[in-house]
């Protein structure tokens, strides 16, 4: 069993789930994300503090709607852990105790002003009226004798409840999402002044303690995927720090699909940062060989882990014919990769492949990921403490699929060229205007499409480049960024300029959701 206290957050298939645990170590409790039909056992083995029920799409008026096992139920309310239920939770918790709900004839979606009607502690330091997210089609439309509304809006009457005797809560809104003003106190007061904790999880400590279970548990060598990003260079960090180099064998695949002279540089970081047993493989003909002629995102994203693991596979084979067999292989994969890919929750949506999540099935070796749990925010914070430089730290997200997400529709090498071009001018032009390190992620994307134009008064007929410039926290939502409209300009000015074959370019105006950051 855990030693210390955990919050649990069961995870009933909600997008943000994950970003409740998160908001909750944030405050420095330490919480896990479990599925939502967890065993009695298992869930006891975490030394649950409490339990939060997270949102998600199904309905409780479903048959079959996901609902945690009623040996759990009842370990709850028998022991008094208190459980506080958000969105779906909400709906759910109410209906254990006789509440009822109904499907209303429309849904209520995005910012709501709250009133809170009853003092209570879960909003302690908050004003009675604010503005809370919700994202709801059900509503909770008639509560049982034991339960007391807490708080209203003029679309849900029981926007939050109390039990009367049992610390058990349900807020209809999210706390944990940004746009609800006081969500983090909200959480904050249920956690100090309902739950009665005290903080237990620092990212310092839970770095340390990640490098320390490696350093015990991991006997043999491992293998290392690094693709330069933060995510991988942390990981090698960490497995260096764990069990020194003689065991680590960092590979890094150049696929063809990667930015100008991108392998070059990577292999020079990797270099100054101290790593032996560095390998490269060139493996851009394979791969786009193998994307020839194929047009659907899913099918590229397919095509690109399938040939990453076979790759990566002949290269471990070849190696340990010279060097010994392998037993483990790690990843730079972080929470996100997971979420989008519908790895974590039996009850969540797929989205996209992210490609190194599809990788898992390589036969006969375990897999390390260090990283796995964390937001890419806290993997910059545990790469400053292990002394990444700064400006590896800082760098753009870029995905494992390279430019191949990046040119819809089929990948070409002439296309690749554009981008490629095309991708190292907006770098540029974002350091040099002091943006590059404000911004979460800016990029071209090249459209499949040609358009018209004029030239040095010819007519051109040549692609089309989007911009993709967002800000985000963690990827899972972004909006984009409102740049200068002279910034715009110049950079417009440069792509048709210096990109040949490219007489266009176009801003990305959505936020995500509905749009992806990436356009595949
Ligand atoms: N070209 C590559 N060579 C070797 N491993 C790779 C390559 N591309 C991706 N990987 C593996 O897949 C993982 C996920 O890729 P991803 O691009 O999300 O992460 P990253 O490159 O480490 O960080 P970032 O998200 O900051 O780019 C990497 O951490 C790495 O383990
Ligand atoms: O490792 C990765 N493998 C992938 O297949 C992949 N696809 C997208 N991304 C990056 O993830 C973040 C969210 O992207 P989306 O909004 O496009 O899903 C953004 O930061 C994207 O750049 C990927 N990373
Ligand atoms: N975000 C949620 O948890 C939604 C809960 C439920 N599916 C509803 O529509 O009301
Ligand atoms: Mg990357």
């Amino acid at each position: 069993m855990e030693s210390r206290k955990s919050v649990v957050v069961l995870d009933f298939g909600g997008q943000y789930a994950h970003l409740i645990a998160r908001r909750i170590r944030e405050l420095n409790f330490y919480s896990k994300l479990l599925p939502y039909d967890i065993s009695l056992e298992d869930l006891q083995r975490s030394n649950p503090a409490a339990v939060v029920f997270s949102g998600g799409p199904a309905s409780v008026l479903e048959k079959d709607a996901p609902r945690p096992r009623e040996e759990v139920v009842s370990f709850l309310l028998r022991n008094k852990i208190p459980i506080l239920g958000v969105c779906y939770g909400h709906q759910l918790i109410a209906s254990f105790f006789g509440g009822r709900i109904a499907r209303k004839e429309k849904g209520e979606y995005g910012s709501s002003v709250l009133r809170v009607v009853e003092k209570n502690e879960l909003f302690l330091d908050t004003p009675s009226i604010q503005r809370v997210w919700m994202s709801h089609r059900d509503s909770v439309v008639e509560l049982p004798s034991d339960l007391v509304v807490l708080a209203s809006t003029d679309y849900s009457e029981v926007a939050a409840y109390k039990h009367r005797t049992l610390p058990a809560y349900g807020v209809q809104f999210h706390p944990e999402v940004k746009h609800t003003e006081h969500g983090k106190t909200i959480l904050s007061n249920f956690l100090r002044r309902v739950v009665g904790l005290t903080p237990n999880w620092f990212i310092e400590d839970e770095a340390m303690h990640i490098i320390e279970e490696m350093r015990k548990n991991i006997k043999g060598k491992v293998l290392l995927a690094v693709s330069g990003g933060v995510d991988s260079l942390t990981t090698a960090l960490m497995l260096q720090k764990a069990i020194g180099g003689e065991n680590l064998y960092l590979i890094h695949v150049n696929t063809g699909l990667l930015r100008e002279n991108e392998s070059e540089r990577v292999l020079e970081i990797l270099k100054k940062l101290g790593f032996t047993n560095v390998h490269y493989v060139d493996a851009s003909k394979l791969f786009l060989e193998r994307l020839r002629g194929v047009t659907d995102p899913e099918e590229k994203r397919r095509i690109i882990a399938k040939t990453f693991a076979e790759v990566f596979k002949d290269k471990a084979l070849q190696l340990s014919h010279t060097v010994g067999g392998f037993k483990y292989l790690a990843q730079g994969t972080i929470y996100p990769d997971r979420v989008e890919s519908g790895a974590t929750g039996k009850a969540t949506a797929k989205i996209k492949s992210h490609h190194n999540v599809v990788m898992e099935a390589i036969p006969g070796l375990e897999l390390v990921e260090p990283l796995a749990e964390f937001y890419k925010d806290e993997v910059r914070r545990i790469a400053e403490i292990l002394g990444l430089p700064e400006e590896l730290v800082k760098q753009h997200p870029f995905p494992g699929p390279g430019l191949a997400v990046r040119v819809l529709g089929e990948v070409t090498e002439e296309k690749l060229k554009i981008l490629r071009k095309a991708t190292m001018i907006v770098e540029e032009e974002f350091r040099k205007a002091g943006l590059y390190e404000k911004v979460w992620q800016a990029f071209p994307v090249l459209l499949p499409v040609k358009s018209v134009g004029v030239k040095g008064d010819v007519r051109s007929y040549e692609y089309v480049l989007a911009l993709r410039v967002v800000e985000s926290e963690d990827a899972m939502t972004a909006s984009f960024v409102k740049l200068p409209w002279d910034f715009l300009e110049k950079l417009a000015e440069r792509l048709v300029n210096e990109v040949d074959g490219v007489n266009r370019v176009l801003y990305d105006i959505t936020h995500k959701p509905p749009a992806t950051i990436e356009f595949e």
